[in-house]
């Protein structure tokens, strides 16, 4: 708590999903709620990405662009010092420059995927000779990474990125909402911090031309974990990992935007069986479908797992069940919510990213040796389950897996540090004082 006043913007669902505001911070923050206008192909209620399909995110960003005059008069009235935004209201920089109020992106991804995507200008459209457009572009390293590395897409990664969808038409495409916030921000500030990726952080602030700061991990805080004790679910759900052997669950969960075929859920969950290791498998319902991915599964899977594999279909109390001892390994898309979750918990990741920026986290989280991706074709991601099979294995419980868990572990200090990573708060709080204009 450093006194500053907070109004936190958001649609009226949203809000709702978030935790409680602790009673010594509900004086300095405000909760503001606009609820999105109704555009085509967009269902009713849906709020965010994770209430839709792939090719409904640009009609919801749509949306988002006509909540514009109401969010321009909320700032006119509310005259903030800073403004803290992601980059699907592309516009509101400006807005905020034209009223003297000082603006922060703030980036949910690493440096080294923002370094990857490019300068302002490449991203916007221009680029000359860097410009990229099909998606073999995009499985290169940058000519402008002037260091070795392999930070570049796998083509079934990018694939279904860069194809066209229905609701296209209705707005700018997502690299030119991030080419312009990056452009008109004051400061861009990263969910990272300079320890974990140095050489990115020092490439991304010569190529944005403007202060990048981190703003560490901002790891869970365990406050937030002791609401659910009571929880019915949870108690459930403890029982059941009470029961296994410290550090040998896999937990196996896919954030909530990468969604399996029922070919690959087949896959997985027959490398899960192979494995002979006791997991936890958190399935979802899926937008614009149907069937839920626990009817997906191969039939009989359910029985032949009694037991060994708890399949929990929802939302789950994902950070409680990391925390939780028996835990021995993390299958996961690589989402930089989940990677920050278990590597603060020091639990060695096995990686199958799907899309967004979940494969470029795997090459880092790769080359740092957190863990390890599971083998796959690379034109069409296709895996098999002898591949998931020998990949847990060697992430949970073999000899040649050790190095990697060991790592894993280390990266506590780093990740979850709540002193570490509140020292890199407290820097990006004073360099707001710093950079903010003056009247
Ligand atoms: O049943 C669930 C499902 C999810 N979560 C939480 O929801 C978050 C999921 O975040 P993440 O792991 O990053 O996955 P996505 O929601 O898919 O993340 C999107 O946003 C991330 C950046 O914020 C990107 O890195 C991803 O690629 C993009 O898909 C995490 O905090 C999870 O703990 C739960 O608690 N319970």
């Amino acid at each position: 708590l450093k006194g500053h006043k907070i109004s936190f913007v958001s649609t009226p669902g949203n809000l709702s999903k978030l935790p409680k505001i602790p009673p010594n911070l509900s004086s300095h923050m405000t909760l503001i709620s606009f609820p999105l206008p109704p555009v085509p192909n967009l269902p009713d209620l849906a709020e965010s990405s994770m209430d839709i399909t792939h090719n409904q995110q640009q009609p919801l960003k749509h949306a988002l662009d006509l909540l514009r005059p109401l969010l321009s008069s909320f700032l006119q009235s509310s005259k903030p010092d800073w403004i803290i935004y992601d980059y699907a209201s592309h516009w509101f920089p400006s807005v905020a420059a034209q009223l003297g109020i000082s603006r922060a992106f703030f980036a949910v991804f690493t440096a080294a995927c923002l370094s990857f995507m490019g300068s302002p200008s490449i991203l916007i459209g221009g680029g000359g000779d860097d410009a990229r457009s099909t998606a073999e572009d995009f499985t290169k390293v940058p000519s402008w990474v002037p260091f070795e590395s392999n930070m570049a897409y796998r083509l079934h990664e990018i694939t279904k990125y860069i194809q066209r969808t229905d609701g296209d038409d209705f707005g700018p495409p997502d690299t030119v909402r991030f080419g312009v916030t990056i452009q008109e921000s004051d400061v861009v500030v990263v969910r990272s911090s300079a320890e974990f990726e140095p050489d990115w952080f020092d490439l991304l602030g010569g190529m944005y031309e403007k202060p990048v700061i981190p703003i560490g991990f901002l790891p869970p805080i365990p406050e937030e974990l002791d609401e659910i004790q009571d929880d019915e679910k949870w108690v459930c759900v403890r029982k059941w990992l009470d029961e296994q052997r410290v550090n040998s669950v896999v937990y196996v969960a896919m954030g909530t935007e990468a969604h399996l075929s029922k070919e690959e859920l087949g896959e997985l969950a027959n490398g899960l069986e192979k494995s002979g290791l006791p997991f936890f498998w958190v399935l979802k319902n899926s937008p614009g479908t149907s069937e839920s991915e626990l009817e997906m599964l191969p039939d009989g899977f359910e029985e032949r797992v009694k037991g060994r594999g708890f399949l929990y279909l929802g939302w789950a109390p994902q950070v409680s069940i990391l925390s939780h001892e028996s835990i021995g390994g993390f299958l996961t898309h690589c989402g930089w919510n989940s990677v920050i979750e278990a590597l603060g918990l020091g639990r060695v990741l096995i990686m199958l990213p799907i899309l967004n920026d979940q494969g470029l986290n795997a090459r880092l989280l790769q080359n740092k040796g957190v863990g390890l991706e599971i083998p796959r074709n690379e034109s069409d991601g296709w895996f098999t389950s002898e591949a998931v099979a020998e990949s847990v294995r060697v992430a949970v419980v073999e000899e040649s897996g050790k190095a990697l868990r060991e790592m894993a572990k280390a990266m506590k200090g780093c990740f979850g540090d709540p002193g570490r990573n509140g020292g890199w708060v407290d820097r990006f709080a004073s360099q707001l004082e710093d950079y903010r204009h003056s009247e």
